[in-house]
C-alpha cells in the first residue's frame, strides 16, 4: 500500500495530468492511494474571486468564469470525446454550485471563515473529479475517496484540527472496499455536522499523511516540480544537489531553516508511525528523489544540507544591570510573545551582559515598542542600553544528525567562512548539535552558501574566481596555461578555476561567469572599459564572490601599492611583481601580518628564480628551524642569458634585444643590466631568512656605463649601449683571456650582501650555468659544507606562468 500526493504544479495542465497517468499506472498493481491539490493556481483563483465577490466587485465574476474555462478546457483536452459530456455534467453541477456561492457571497457583502473554506474545497473537489473520470478513461479502474466525508475534524476553520480515531477508522474503512486505485481531493475535510473544513497550510501534504499514517502504508510518496531536498538553495547555489536520504529530524530541520519542500506540522503523522516520506519529481520520474526515513545515516555525509533564511533582523539587548538577575530573558519573550514576534535564533554568552534574538525583519517596529515598554524602568535607570537593531541578516544552518559524531565542524565553517571575509554576527547551535546556525549580513549570504557548500560537500569543485592585472608576456601565457589545464584541474584536483576580471594598461574587462579563455583578447577589445586600478579594485570587492585571488602580471609599483587594501578584504594576492617585496622593510612585513589577519593569502614565489621553488624551500629551512649562513647565487635569468650568449664580434645590444624578444628581460630592460632585479631578488632572499634589511643595505657595482643608464626610454637605452659597444666587449675579452665567464653573482654573507659581475673560473658551480638558469647556493646550519642547490631556468614566461599557477592552486587546496 502506498499513498501518492500531486501537488497543484503536478496537476496544473492537461500535459502534466499525462504524467501523472503515467506514474500512477506504473504503481500498479499494487494499492494506491492518490491525494491531488487544485489544478495550479485555481487556489488563488478562488480566494481572489471571493475577495472581490465580498467587497462588491463585479469583476468576481470574470475571475469565475476563468476557473469554469480552465476544468471545461481541461476536459475537453483530456477526455476522450464519447466520456466527455458525463464529466461536463457533473463538473457543471459543481461550477453552478460555486457560482451560487460567489453571487451569495456578493450579496451579503461577507466572506466568513466557514464560507472561504467552502469556497476554496471547490479546487480540489473538481480536480480530484476530473482526474478520477480521466484515469478511468484511460483504462485505470479508478474510485474517487471523498476526503470531506472521511478526514474528520474540529469546526475550526482554515486550519482545523483532526480527530484522528473516527478519522482513521473512517479511511481504513472505506479503502477496505474501493478500487485498487483511489484518488482522494487534498486539503478538504468536514466537522461532526458535516460543515466543510480545511486543513491550514500544506493542506494536501496533510492529507496524504493522514491516509498514508491511517492505513499503514509502506511509503508516503510527494511528487512535485523538484527531483528532492536539495543539499542548498538552487537559486543561490548552483551546484546544489538533490539529498538522497534524510531522517525526520534533518528534515524538519531543513524545512525550519527555508528548504519549502515539506511544511513540518504536516509530516508528523507519518512521524509517529515511522513511515518513509518520498520526495519525487513529477517531470523527472526516474529520478531517485529523497527518501525521509528513521533510520538515513548509512551514508558517509555528516552534513546533509545547508538551509537558509533571509530578511532577518538581529535585536541585542545588553547592560550591566541584566547580569545575574532573573526573569530579564523571561520577559524579553514574554514581550516578543505579546506582540505576536516569533523568535527564531536565540544566543546569550555566558557573561550574561547581553541576550541577542534574531526575527524576522518585518516585525523589528512592533518590537521595538514591546521592548522598549517591557524595559521602560531599566532603560530610564540605565541598567540596559537601548535596543540595537541590525537589518539585513540571514541566517545558515548546517544540518545532519551525524555533525555531533564529528570533531571540528564548527570550526571547518567558521575558517570556511572566515578566509573569505564573512563575518559571523551570531551562533546558535544547539545541544543535539543536528544543527549549527549562524547570521550574517545579507550581502554576504550567497558567497556563504556557496563556500560552505564547497567545503561540506566533498563531491564538489571548488571554485577559484581569478582577478588579473597584468596579461603581457607572463599573464597572457598564464591564462594560455589554465585554459590548457582547465578540464584536467576540473576532473583531477576538483578545482574549477575560472578569470573573471582581466586589464592591461588600457582596458578591463569582467565577467562573473568566467571569461572565454579562447577569447579572452577579443573580449577585452570589444567589452573592455577604460582601465582605472582603482575601479578595477572597486568591482572584484564588490562582486564579493568566494576565493577570490588577485594576481598582479606586471612590474608596476602602482599596481603593488593595492595588495595591503585587497588583503584587507580577504582577498589573496599572488604576483610575480617584485616592487612590493623589495620596498621597505616595513611595508613587506605590513602585507605578511595583513595577510595573516584577514585570512588571505600573499604568495609571490616567482619573485626570485621565476618558477624554481626557491622561496618554498627557503621558508621551509627557517620554519624547521635552520639558519641561513651564507647566499651565492646566479638570480638573473636575462643577465645570464647575455653573457653566455655574448661572443666576441658579436655586439652586445643585439644580445641585450634578443633577452627581450625571447622574454627574459622586464619590461623596462635597465632594471636588469642595472642590477637592480638582482638587488630586489637578494634582499627578498635575506628577508625570508629573518632579517631586517633594505636595498640601501646591497652594495652593487654596476658593469653599465652611467650614460646608459641615463636614458629616456628602451630605445634611447639600445642606442646608448650600442655607442658603449666596445666596453662591453672589452669585459668579455678580458673575462676570456683569463679563462674565465662572466657572470652577476649576488652574495651573503656574514650579514653583508652585493650584487656585480664577476669573472668565474672553470671549477666554480657557476661557470658551466646555461642559457638562462639561475642558481642559489644555501650555506645553513645544517647545509655547512656543501650548500642547498637549486638550479634551473630563471626566466621565461612559461615557467614564471607555472610559479604563478602553483601559488594559485596552494590556496585551491589550502
Ligand atoms: N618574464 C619573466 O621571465 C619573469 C620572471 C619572473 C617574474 N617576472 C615578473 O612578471 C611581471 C610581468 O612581466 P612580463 O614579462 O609579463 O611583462 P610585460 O611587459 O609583458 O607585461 C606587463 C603587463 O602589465 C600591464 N601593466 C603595466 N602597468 C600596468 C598598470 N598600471 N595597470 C594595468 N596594467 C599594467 C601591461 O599592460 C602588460 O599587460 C614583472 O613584474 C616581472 O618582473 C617576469
Ligand atoms: N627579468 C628577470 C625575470 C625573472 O625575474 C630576469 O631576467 O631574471
Amino acid at each position: 500500500m502506498k499513498v501518492l500526493k500531486f501537488g497543484g504544479t503536478s496537476v496544473g495542465t492537461p500535459d502534466n495530468l499525462k504524467k501523472v497517468k503515467e506514474i500512477l499506472a506504473a504503481a500498479q498493481p499494487e494499492k494506491t492511494v492518490c491525494v491531488v491539490s487544485a489544478f495550479g493556481g485555481v487556489t488563488n483563483l478562488l480566494h481572489a474571486c471571493s475577495e472581490l465577490a465580498a467587497s462588491g466587485d463585479e469583476s468576481y465574476e470574470e475571475l469565475t468564469e476563468q476557473i469554469e474555462a480552465r476544468h471545461l478546457d481541461t476536459i475537453k483536452e483530456l477526455l476522450p470525446v464519447q466520456s466527455q459530456s458525463i464529466t461536463f455534467s457533473k463538473i457543471k453541477i459543481l461550477l453552478n454550485e460555486l457560482e451560487d456561492l460567489m453571487k451569495g457571497i456578493y450579496l451579503i457583502r461577507e466572506l466568513s471563515p466557514k464560507t472561504l473554506d467552502k469556497v476554496l474545497s471547490f479546487g480540489e473537489t473538481l480536480s480530484s473529479n476530473i482526474i478520477v473520470d480521466y484515469l478511468n478513461a484511460e483504462g485505470l479502474p479508478t474510485d474517487l475517496g471523498d476526503s470531506k466525508a472521511l478526514i474528520k475534524t474540529d469546526s475550526t476553520h482554515n486550519n482545523a484540527i483532526v480527530d484522528f480515531a473516527v478519522t482513521d477508522k473512517n479511511i481504513k474503512h472505506y479503502i477496505s472496499s474501493a478500487a485498487n486505485l483511489v484518488v482522494c481531493p487534498g486539503f478538504v475535510s468536514s466537522d461532526a455536522d458535516g460543515v466543510t473544513t480545511t486543513l491550514g497550510r500544506g493542506g494536501s501534504d496533510y492529507t496524504a499523511a493522514i491516509f498514508a499514517a491511517a492505513l499503514d502504508a509502506d511509503s508516503c510518496e510527494i511528487w512535485t516540480d523538484v527531483s528532492g531536498m536539495m543539499t542548498s538553495d538552487p537559486r543561490q547555489v548552483a551546484a546544489a544537489h538533490p539529498i538522497e536520504k534524510l531522517s525526520f529530524q534533518e528534515a524538519l530541520e531543513l524545512s525550519h531553516f527555508g528548504a519549502k519542500v515539506i511544511y513540518p506540522p504536516t509530516i508528523q503523522p507519518v512521524l509517529d508511525k515511522k513511515i518513509p516520506i518520498k520526495i519525487k519529481n513529477t517531470f523527472a520520474p526516474e529520478d531517485p528523489g529523497t527518501t525521509i526515513c528513521d533510520d538515513a545515516n548509512g551514508d558517509k555525509q555528516f552534513v546533509k544540507g545547508l538551509s537558509s533564511v533571509k530578511d532577518i533582523a538581529l535585536l541585542n539587548l545588553t547592560g550591566s544591570g541584566m547580569v545575574g538577575v532573573p526573569k530579564f530573558s523571561f520577559r524579553l519573550f514574554k514581550a516578543l510573545s505579546e506582540a505576536k514576534v516569533n523568535v527564531i535564533i536565540i544566543t546569550q554568552a555566558s557573561s550574561e551582559h547581553s541576550i541577542c534574538v534574531g526575527i524576522d525583519q518585518k516585525d523589528v517596529e512592533v518590537s521595538k515598542t514591546a521592548i522598549a515598554q517591557e524595559f521602560q524602568l531599566e532603560l530610564s535607570l540605565r541598567k540596559i542600553d537601548p535596543l540595537e537593531v541590525e537589518e539585513k541578516m540571514a541566517i545558515v544552518a548546517l544540518v545532519g544528525d551525524k555533525m555531533r559524531e564529528h570533531v571540528g565542524i564548527g570550526g571547518q565553517m567558521f575558517s570556511a567562512l572566515g578566509e573569505n571575509g564573512i563575518s559571523i554576527k551570531a551562533i546558535a547551535q544547539g545541544s543535539s548539535e543536528r544543527n549549527i546556525t549562524v547570521v550574517l549580513d545579507q550581502k554576504n549570504l550567497s558567497k556563504a552558501l556557496n563556500v560552505l557548500h564547497e567545503s561540506f560537500f566533498l563531491s564538489q569543485r571548488k571554485r577559484m574566481n581569478l582577478f588579473m592585472i597584468g596579461i603581457g608576456n607572463v599573464g597572457g601565457t598564464f591564462i594560455n596555461q589554465i585554459k590548457a589545464q582547465y578540464d584536467y584541474l576540473n576532473e583531477f584536483e576538483n578545482v574549477d578555476l575560472r578569470v573573471v576580471g582581466i586589464a592591461n594598461s588600457r582596458q578591463m574587462h569582467f565577467d562573473e561567469d568566467g571569461i572565454n579563455l579562447s577569447d579572452w583578447k577579443g573580449a577585452l577589445e570589444r567589452k573592455g572599459e577604460k582601465m582605472s586600478s582603482t575601479a578595477f579594485v572597486q568591482k572584484m570587492v564588490d562582486a564579493n564572490l568566494r576565493n577570490s585571488v588577485f594576481v598582479d602580471n606586471t612590474a608596476n609599483a602602482e599596481i603593488a601599492s593595492l595588495y595591503e587594501n585587497i588583503l584587507t578584504k580577504s582577498i589573496s594576492v599572488v604576483t610575480p611583481n617584485k616592487i612590493a617585496c623589495a620596498s621597505d622593510y616595513d611595508n613587506y612585513l605590513n602585507l605578511k601580518s595583513t595577510a595573516r589577519e584577514y585570512q588571505s593569502k600573499f604568495y609571490y614565489e616567482t619573485n626570485v628564480g621565476a618558477g624554481l621553488p626557491v622561496l618554498t624551500t627557503l621558508g621551509d629551512l627557517i620554519k624547521s628551524g635552520d639558519k641561513i649562513k651564507k647566499i651565492q647565487a646566479v638570480l638573473s635569468g636575462s643577465l645570464n642569458f647575455i653573457f653566455n650568449t655574448f661572443k666576441p664580434g658579436v655586439k652586445f645590444v643585439d644580445v641585450v634585444r634578443q633577452a627581450g624578444i625571447e622574454g627574459y628581460t622586464e619590461p623596462d630592460p635597465k632594471i636588469d643590466l642595472s642590477g637592480v632585479d638582482v638587488m630586489r631578488k637578494i634582499l627578498i632572499l635575506i628577508r625570508e631568512s629573518g632579517l631586517r634589511f633594505e636595498l640601501s643595505d646591497i652594495g652593487s657595482e654596476s658593469f653599465i656605463p652611467a650614460a646608459c643608464m641615463d636614458t629616456a626610454n628602451n630605445e634611447e637605452f639600445y642606442a646608448s649601449l650600442e655607442k658603449h659597444d666596445a666596453d662591453f666587449q672589452k669585459l668579455v675579452t678580458d673575462a676570456e683571456a683569463k679563462n674565465c665567464r662572466l657572470k652577476f653573482v649576488a652574495t651573503f654573507d656574514e650579514g653583508k650582501a652585493s650584487v656585480g659581475l664577476q669573472e668565474i673560473p672553470k671549477e666554480h658551480p657557476f661557470y658551466i650555468l646555461e642559457g638562462k638558469d639561475n642558481i642559489v647556493l644555501f650555506y645553513t646550519n645544517r647545509y655547512k659544507d656543501q650548500p642547498l642547490v637549486i638550479k634551473g631556468a630563471g626566466a621565461g614566461a612559461e615557467v614564471t606562468a607555472s610559479g604563478i599557477f602553483a601559488d594559485v592552486m596552494r590556496i585551491a587546496n589550502s
